[in-house]
């Protein structure tokens, strides 16, 4: 089938991709598809068994994800999208299945499974039509699918292993990515590769061509010779193509012979628009757009946390803009625009009775949640947005900003400027303690540390990832290490439990003071604050109180080597910058450090999220 660059057809549509994929997202945006990403909830349980072939399996996920958006955008009295885009990839192997691995383990099985045979992905794809007519949602469904056979190499348990830790395995189907570090374990690909990362751009291409031109009427006379054009399958909407083109052709009522007449005016048609389009439109730039919005977006988001919405909404749901308004001392309109953004973030949910919290809402931005990142909004919106406003500053003098937001000398960057009233220390202490939580337990279980009995948590602030540490090693007591400020509002955040006999605080400060003695030191996200020089000296100091065969666990966001992946890490290089005398560094220079400093036998791990950990032994000097 010959391509026309068809993509130019959805530009004046509002299309929605169907999908949390990242992946999916940036193969279609990287084709110049402008689309708004709507992850479809349909929960991923069709009886396999019922199903005759995977594919159809696949198809109908794809086609169930893409209905479940489309339904859900209307009902929630939202603009019905136009086009909405679902798709699903799963592996086969001997006749199995292969989704998403649940857990580490279930990654190893399917990893075992593949290793040194040849196997399929497939990627079923659903383009749904909808309109609205009467408030009733109509839609028109076209599906296909895409088969790669992939080859493995044998793998090695330690590769198999080693890729596991990675983390990379568990959001991809097959637990493998084939674009990234999964690229190592395959030996040959045969088809479209793109399909095998979730997304069959050419297929999906080709489609859209059967869809929005039809076939000429000399296709349909020899259909032998255009066997790639399925005639039966295409909808042709002929006045439409006549019309512009613009417009998916409908499902066919009328004879064969009535349906080329007119689709050869349409495809004379759909041509010379084809090559408008060509020459007068790049791609629209929606990603670079997104880019400009984010800050808008991350400031309404803040903003709604400021105003303690999401605890007014905790408290009492379904409210009404003008109800929330009042309580939260705002205008109406004001405060109604605000709850439409944050609805359409996600962050509430919008009826005909008011606005309700989401989940997301009340687990993280409602104040009183138990992993509350409230105090974390709140330390971005009046700190480190006032920062990131001194960005260019940071940029030329390549040094942080606190003394433009202060309008004076910072010196000490804790005493000076985080701690520098009560106020400024507590609401630091509280972004700390919710982010700490958040990935205490993941650090706590990411190695084996039942050899320990005595652990120090380097600036371990509220001891959050000291309670999980116990909760995890019961036989361990763990000295959360902090300056005396901290430790006297530390007490406040450490709820009564059975770890709290395993935990004590000690204060002082350990750039000059000894660090208390223990079989196991942690530096979780402490590093990334100092400079070089800084670094070597609280490097040296834990060394120097290590015995050997003592352990440094360091948790921090590792950069790739040459700094050009993990975005996440990335941005946290520039947060460091504008707040903070250090840097992130990447897993070369962590291990160099640590080595330098008699630390050996380092392991690392990636967590969920952008964190990882290593853990390293101290040798014998
Ligand atoms: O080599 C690779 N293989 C597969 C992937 C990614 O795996 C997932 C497949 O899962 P699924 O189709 O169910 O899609 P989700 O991620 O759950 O998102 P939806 O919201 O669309 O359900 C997919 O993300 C592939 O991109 C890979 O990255 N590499």
């Amino acid at each position: 089938m010959v391509l026309c660059p068809v993509i130019g057809k959805l530009l004046h549509k509002r299309v929605v991709l169907a999908s949390a994929s990242p992946r999916r997202q940036e193969i279609l945006s990287n084709a110049g598809l402008r689309f708004e990403v709507v992850p479809s909830r349909f929960k991923e349980k069709l009886d396999k068994a019922s199903f005759a072939t995977p594919y159809e399996y696949a198809m109908e996920t794809a086609k169930q994800k893409a209905l479940e958006v489309a339904t859900r955008m209307h009902q929630k009295d939202l603009r019905t999208p136009d086009v909405v885009i679902g798709a699903d990839t799963i592996v086969t192997v001997g006749g199995l299945i292969l989704e998403k691995p649940v857990d580490k383990q279930d990654a190893y099985r399917m990893l075992s499974r593949l290793s040194g045979k040849e196997h399929s992905v497939f990627t079923g794809v659903a383009i749904v039509h909808c309109s609205s007519n009467d408030r009733q949602l109509h839609t028109r469904v076209s599906e296909f699918y895409e088969e790669t056979t992939v080859k493995f190499s044998e793998l090695s348990e330690e590769l198999l292993w080693e890729y596991i830790h990675s983390g990379e395995p568990m959001d991809k189907a097959g637990g493998y990515g084939i674009q990234a570090l999964g690229g190592m374990l395959v030996e040959s690909v045969h088809g479209d590769f793109l399909n095998v990362v979730g997304f069959p751009l050419n297929h999906f291409c080709k489609q859209l061509v059967e869809l929005y031109y039809p076939p000429r009427p000399e296709d349909l006379r020899q259909p032998v010779q255009h066997d790639s054009i399925p005639a039966v399958d295409t909808f042709e909407d002929l006045s439409d193509v006549e019309g512009g083109g613009s417009e998916p052709a409908q499902r066919e009522t009328g004879s064969r012979d009535e349906k080329a007449e007119v689709g050869a005016a349409g495809q004379a048609t759909a041509e010379a628009e084809c090559h408008r389009t060509r020459a007068t439109l790049p791609p629209f730039p929606t990603r670079l757009l997104e880019l400009l919005d984010g800050f808008k977006l991350s400031k309404a988001l803040l903003t709604a946390c400021k105003l303690k919405v999401f605890d007014w909404l905790k408290r009492e749901a379904p409210q009404k803009a003008p109800d929330i308004a009042s309580k939260v001392d705002a205008s109406a309109c004001g405060t109604e625009k605000l709850l439409d953004v944050c609805a359409a973030m996600g962050l509430l949910e919008k009826t005909q009775q008011g606005y309700s919290n989401t989940e997301t809402a009340n687990l993280y931005l409602a104040s009183d949640s138990e992993y509350s990142l409230h105090g974390f909004m709140l330390q971005n919106n009046d700190v480190i947005w006032n920062l990131f406003t001194y960005l260019e500053f940071a940029i030329r003098e390549g040094r942080n900003q606190h003394h433009r937001v202060l309008g004076k000398k910072v010196e000490d960057l804790f005493q000076d400027a985080y701690y520098r009233s009560p106020e400024t220390q507590l609401r630091f202490m509280q972004a700390m303690h919710g982010v700490a939580k958040l990935t205490a337990r993941q650090v706590a279980t990411a190695f084996d540390l039942s050899r320990f009995s005595s652990a120090c948590d380097v600036g371990g602030c509220t001891g959050a990832l000291a309670r999980e540490l116990a909760r995890e090693y019961p036989r361990l007591q763990v000295t959360v290490f902090d300056l005396p400020d901290v430790v006297e509002l530390a007490v406040h955040f450490q709820p009564a439990g059975p770890q709290a006999a395993q935990i004590h605080f000690a204060a002082g400060d350990f750039f000059r003071d000894p660090l208390p003695s223990a079989e196991l030191y942690v530096l979780c996200r402490i590093l990334h604050n100092w400079s070089d020089d800084k670094v070597h000296k609280l490097l040296s100091k834990v060394a120097e109180s290590c015995k050997p065969g003592a352990g440094l666990l360091l948790v921090e966001t590792l950069l790739d080597e040459e700094k050009r992946e993990a975005q996440g890490g990335l941005i946290q290089s520039l947060n460091m910058l504008v707040q903070t005398e250090g840097r992130q560094r990447s897993r070369g220079e962590y291990q160099c450090l640590l080595e330098l400093h008699g630390f050996h036998q380092v392991q690392v791990v990636h967590l969920e999220g952008v964190l990882d950990a290593m853990l390293a032994t101290r040798v014998a000097p």
